[in-house]
């Protein structure tokens, strides 16, 4: 935690809790979220927040068990502000009356401005109405004593409600997403109007502190950090370098299953920009050996989890012992690892940093990047002066391509689908749609068709092209090519890669898809 001034979001389950601490973020306040049932009164003692905001969740108040906060969060004298399930939560416990069923809104709505609000500076320019984005099916039907209403839509009398004297507001929309016009402004008005943030919380501060916590964490100890070359694990050590300095050894890991060139690239890249040291492990035989004959996605990211682990125990005898293993683990990672609502979270896939790892680990872990959404990690990146080589790259997933070669894994294929991916990149970059781009990368089909290549009869594998924007990878959609663009690829790839006769683009946005085929 910082020693900032800071927010506390008190998650209920909502789907877009997250998007809360973005916006919240986006305005120079630093906000963490913690599951409803985690907050109790020796955390706040701990975490003393300078304003509370409740998020929405999929609960009724008048279920049996319904979640609720703990009562002490309203004795706090600190400014509260209930999102949807939130406003009903602080109303029901404050002494109004929660309604079901008669009045469901979903999707996008006007609210009407009944009186002025300091919630509402900058809104409302214009005209009486907002739009805004609601979810619910319950309403506030009789309000909490000291709250009156202050905006109102047809489906939710109670639309905007405020308590000024304590500093209470709810809305029954979701400020939080972009479809609520805004959103972000209303946020704003209530950490900076209502709970007085002044908003200084940038970079500069959470790279400051980082370091601080870094040095706090690893006294005199030695900490290898695994490096892919990818934006969060090159931050990760630049920022633990400026902290323990050599104490700190890189390894990145050539598991055989990295992208045509990579490997150099990276590495050269690394040591050309910094003096750390880098130790360049060629693991592609134990990688390979191990996953022969292994198809089922969740073996592959279990076995590749374990090895890398392997990989960085051995590395740390041979210089002689290292207490800590730094990764760049994001915000996402830890938040999606929780299930808020006490139930196990359905799996969808076990991401190779964060499933198998801290169990079986002689080393303790350093993660200094958990805090921050990806964003937010290039914005850091930016400040510590990575070259934007770095800072632009494209996710790439840590089993690397071991998961887009669905089926069986053997070299003869990665040499397949890397010699095809290097020609997609290619193309991106010379058509000037990298940075447009979240994501994108080809898979290989274990699916062979039949095709005529210069009057003979070809039998070889489909390619799928697969390109997504994003703002965090949580949800994505498809990037909208060109038609010529795309046939410009499937040629090159046609007829330069042996073994690949037919080429499909994959228009799956997330969900339903995930942005991987595994
Ligand atoms: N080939 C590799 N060698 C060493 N460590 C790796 C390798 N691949 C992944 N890791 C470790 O696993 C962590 C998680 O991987 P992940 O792909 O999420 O992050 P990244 O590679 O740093 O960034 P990006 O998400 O942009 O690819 C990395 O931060 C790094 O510590
Ligand atoms: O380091 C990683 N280890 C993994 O095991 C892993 N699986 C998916 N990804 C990346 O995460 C983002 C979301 O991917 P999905 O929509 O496929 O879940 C996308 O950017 C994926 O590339 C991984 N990254
Ligand atoms: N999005 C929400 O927070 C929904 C709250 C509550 N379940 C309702 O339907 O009103
Ligand atoms: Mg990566």
């Amino acid at each position: 935690m910082t020693a900032h001034e800071h927010l506390l979001i008190i998650d209920f389950g909502s789907q877009v809790t997250q998007l809360i601490a973005r916006r919240v973020r986006e305005s120079g306040v630093y906000c963490e979220i913690h599951p409803y049932n985690k907050v109790d009164s020796a955390f706040l003692d701990e975490y003393k927040p300078k304003a509370i905001i409740l998020s929405g969740g999929p609960s009724s108040v008048y279920w049996k068990d319904a979640p609720l906060p703990d009562p002490k969060v309203f004795d706090l004298g600190v400014p509260i502000f209930g999102i949807c399930y939130g406003q009903q939560a602080m109303v029901h416990m404050l002494g109004g009356k929660i309604e079901g069923g008669t009045s469901r809104e979903f999707g996008r709505a006007f609210i009407e401005k009944v009186s002025d609000d300091p919630l509402f500076e900058d809104m409302f320019v214009g005209g009486d109405k907002e739009e805004v984005w609601m979810s619910h099916g319950d309403h506030v039907a009789e309000m909490a004593p000291g709250f009156g209403v202050v905006a109102r839509s047809p489906g939710a009398p109670f639309a905007v409600i405020s308590d000024p004297e304590r500093g209470f507001y709810g809305t029954q929309f979701h400020p939080e997403v972009v479809h609520t016009v805004h959103g972000r402004q209303l946020l704003r008005n209530f950490t900076h109007n209502v709970a007085g943030f002044k908003g200084d919380w940038t970079m500069a501060a959470y790279r400051a502190e980082a370091i601080e916590k870094i040095r706090a964490q690893v006294g005199d100890k030695r900490v290898i950090c695994g490096l892919s070359g990818g934006v969060d694990s090159s931050v990760a050590a630049v920022l633990i370098h400026e902290a323990i300095g050599d104490q700190l050894t890189c390894v990145y890991v050539d598991h055989g299953l990295m992208r045509l060139g990579e490997s150099e690239q990276v590495v050269n890249l690394f040591r050309d920009h910094y003096n750390i040291p880098l130790v360049d492990v060629d693991a592609s035989e134990l990688f390979l050996g191990k996953l022969e004959g292994v198809s089922d996605p969740e073996k592959k990211r279990k076995i590749i989890g374990g090895l890398f682990i392997d990989v960085f125990d051995a590395e740390a005898t041979k210089i002689g012992g290292a207490d800590f293993l730094a990764q760049g683990t994001l915000y996402p990672d830890v938040i999606e690892s929780v299930s808020a609502i006490g139930g196990p979270s359905v799996t969808i896939k076990s991401h190779h940093n964060v499933g198998g790892l801290p169990e079986r680990m002689n080393m303790k872990l350093v993660e200094p990047l958990r805090e921050l959404f990806k964003d937010e990690v290039r914005a850091l990146g930016r400040e510590l002066g990575l070259p934007e080589p770095f800072i632009g790259r494209h996710p790439f997933p840590g089993p690397g391509l071991a998961i887009r070669i669905p089926g069986e894994i053997t070299r003869e294929k990665a040499d397949t689908l890397r010699k095809a991916d290097a020609i997609y990149i290619e193309e991106i970059k010379k058509a000037g749609l990298y940075d447009e781009i979240w994501q994108a990368f080809s898979v290989l089909l274990p699916v062979n068709t039949v095709g005529v290549m210069g009057d003979l009869r070809t039998y070889e594998a489909v390619l799928a092209l697969r390109a997504v924007t994003s703002t965090d990878g949580m949800t994505a959609d498809y990037y909208p090519y060109p038609h010529d663009f795309l046939g410009r690829v499937a040629t090159r790839i046609i007829n330069e890669v042996k073994g690949v006769n037919r080429v499909v683009y994959d228009i799956t946005s997330k969900p339903p898809g995930t942005i991987e085929w595994e």
